[in-house]
């Protein structure tokens, strides 16, 4: 489902990633870790196309970054919001259903059913019509879960939704991700690998390169190594590199 191949990036003149190799099976769900610009929200965007390599390439679905973008789900790490901004939860949620060409269209009946859907599924219904100024940090990070979801998205791309929750939280939005991970693959970045190894098949430790690491448990050696100058897969269950 996405393939990097040699792939390197930079932005002034240091380089961000140099040299990725990766590839990512349809269903997988993977955690992404590792140290601050390491390079982690970099990969995504990359995957999203909305910057491109300066050297090696970059597969989606098949086809380039760009092109697969509308089968992408993306929540970004922070969002802001000016808080004089008039829009729901439910008018967020519905921003998901805006495809390139339909700005100018109303939503319709299915838009409308497909929200509701997806703010159930997140827990979200309840402030429905409430102002997205008035909710905490979990509650808006899970509106912006739902306003990824509701494009139906094949890969759903999340760089740190639990940053602003309680341990609590946490789980219970890593519990409704395996769910989703039924119907589409996950990539997220985390800093918690101790508690992303429960639910996810692998982790990808990046810092500038990524090395694959073939092993059934992250022991306090590997996350040692893992932050050093390289990068590490750990596998967990069946899905090979
Ligand atoms: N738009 C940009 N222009 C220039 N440099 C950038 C830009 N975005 C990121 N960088 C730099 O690229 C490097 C990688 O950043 P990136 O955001 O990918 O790291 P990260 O692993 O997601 O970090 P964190 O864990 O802190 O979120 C950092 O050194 C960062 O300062």
């Amino acid at each position: 489902m996405i393939e990097f191949d040699r792939v390197g990036f930079r932005y002034q003149a240091a380089p961000v990633l140099n040299n990725i190799t990766l590839a990512v099976r349809e269903g997988e769900f993977m955690g992404l870790v590792g140290p601050n610009g390491g390079g982690k929200s970099t990969l995504l965007k990359l995957i999203m196309g909305l910057i491109t390599p300066d050297t090696g390439n970059i597969r989606v679905f098949g086809t380039s970054p760009k092109k697969a973008r509308a089968r992408l789900g993306y929540v970004p790490q922070f969002a802001r919001f000016p808080s004089d901004f008039p829009i729901t939860v439910e008018e967020t949620v519905l921003l998901g259903r805006l495809r390139a060409g339909r700005i100018w269209q109303r939503y319709n009946a299915q838009d409308r059913a497909i929200a509701a859907k997806v703010m159930t599924e997140t827990g979200i219904s309840e402030f429905a019509q409430r102002p997205i100024d008035q909710l905490s940090g979990g509650q808006l990070q899970r509106v912006l879960i739902a306003r990824a979801l509701a494009s139906e998205p094949e890969l759903l791309l999340l760089d740190e939704p639990t940053a602003s929750v309680d341990a609590h939280q946490e789980k219970s939005v890593f519990d409704l991700f395996r769910e989703l991970n039924k119907r589409m693959s996950i990539i997220v970045i985390s800093h918690d690998i101790g508690f992303i190894t429960d639910y996810v098949d692998r982790v990808a430790c990046l810092n500038k390169e990524l090395l694959c690491h073939e092993t059934q448990a992250i022991t306090p050696d590997v996350i040692e190594q893992m932050y050093g100058d390289h990068v590490h897969v750990i596998h967990h269950h069946s899905h090979a590199l």
